[in-house]
């Protein structure tokens, strides 16, 4: 469960360039949810996500996570609970390390790292059996370099290293925008079933309202640092794009001819 209370930030405060991403946000994500996060460029989808990973601390309010109180933790020690796929496939692993290299340290995550000489049988035989769901044949490729591998192959394999050892919290920042749109739904199609098959909890920034539609339970729409919108369940499933639109429009009470909204 991940709760923000009041939570704000800004960026340059006091300065010319001062901007408030986060607008005292009141936001309780549940053990399990499955949170699409959409938003106009700039309107604070990333800051939200970075202060849950802790890649900063907010100016005020308290972030929970599973009832640990992590505001002042820094970024390193919210990695125990927290996964994160970015938009570029070669962030996330090591280009000049084998794939069962790359699996062997995301096994470790969480755990004490120390030296260890290579990669075990017993563990081999599970990079194997993981990397066979892919379905990209890279189970015969595991003394590849990641470097080798298409951006595609690359998120998939994030999106595994990512869950190999369970997060508490996933959070993919627009995880499929770089991929070409065949790509793009084979990877969600591959998250959507391991956020199933682990129960997680997960946070999915995207541009695409249709895939904010159709994946998860709940979504949220932000807009200059706020929560403009937040619907879940059967209401959420039965949103259509012009729905969202719309509700966009009326929640800022601003006229429909602004194009600022920027999605799919
Ligand atoms: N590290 C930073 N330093 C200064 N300003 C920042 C920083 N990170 C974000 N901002 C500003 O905070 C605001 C929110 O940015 P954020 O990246 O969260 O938006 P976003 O909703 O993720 O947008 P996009 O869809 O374009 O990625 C923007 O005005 C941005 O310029």
């Amino acid at each position: 469960m991940i709760t923000l209370t009041d939570c704000s930030k800004y960026f340059h405060r006091g300065s010319v360039n001062e901007v408030f991403a986060l607008n005292r946000i009141n936001l309780q994500i549940e053990e399990g949810d499955f949170v699409t996060v959409i938003g106009s460029n700039g309107a604070g989808k990333s800051t939200l996500l970075n202060c849950i990973a802790g890649c900063f601390f907010p100016d005020s309010g308290r972030i929970l996570i599973n009832n640990h109180d992590v505001t002042r933790w820094p970024e390193y020690r919210r990695a125990r609970f927290i996964s994160r796929v970015f938009q570029d496939p070669l962030l996330g692993t090591c280009p000049s390390a084998t794939i069962e290299q790359n699996l062997a340290l995301a096994l470790l995550r969480g755990k004490r790292r120390g030296l260890r000489r290579g990669v075990k049988a017993r563990d081999r035989q599970l990079f194997r059996d993981r990397l066979a769901q892919l379905g990209l044949g890279l189970e015969e490729r595991l003394l590849d370099r990641v470097g080798l591998l298409s951006g595609g192959q690359r998120q998939a394999l994030t999106m595994l290293m990512a869950t190999m050892v369970r997060p508490e919290v996933l959070l993919l920042d627009e995880h499929i925008a770089a991929l070409d749109p065949k790509t793009a739904n084979q990877i969600l199609t591959l998250t959507r079933d391991i956020v199933a098959e682990q129960g997680l909890t997960t946070m999915m920034i995207t541009h695409n309202m249709h895939h904010a539609i159709n994946f998860g339970n709940r979504l949220i729409m932000l807009h200059q640092g706020r929560i403009i919108l937040d619907v879940r369940g059967k209401k959420k499933s039965g949103l259509t794009v012009e729905d969202l639109v719309r509700q966009f429009y009326e929640a800022q009470g601003e006229d429909l001819a602004l194009d600022s909204m920027l999605l799919a």
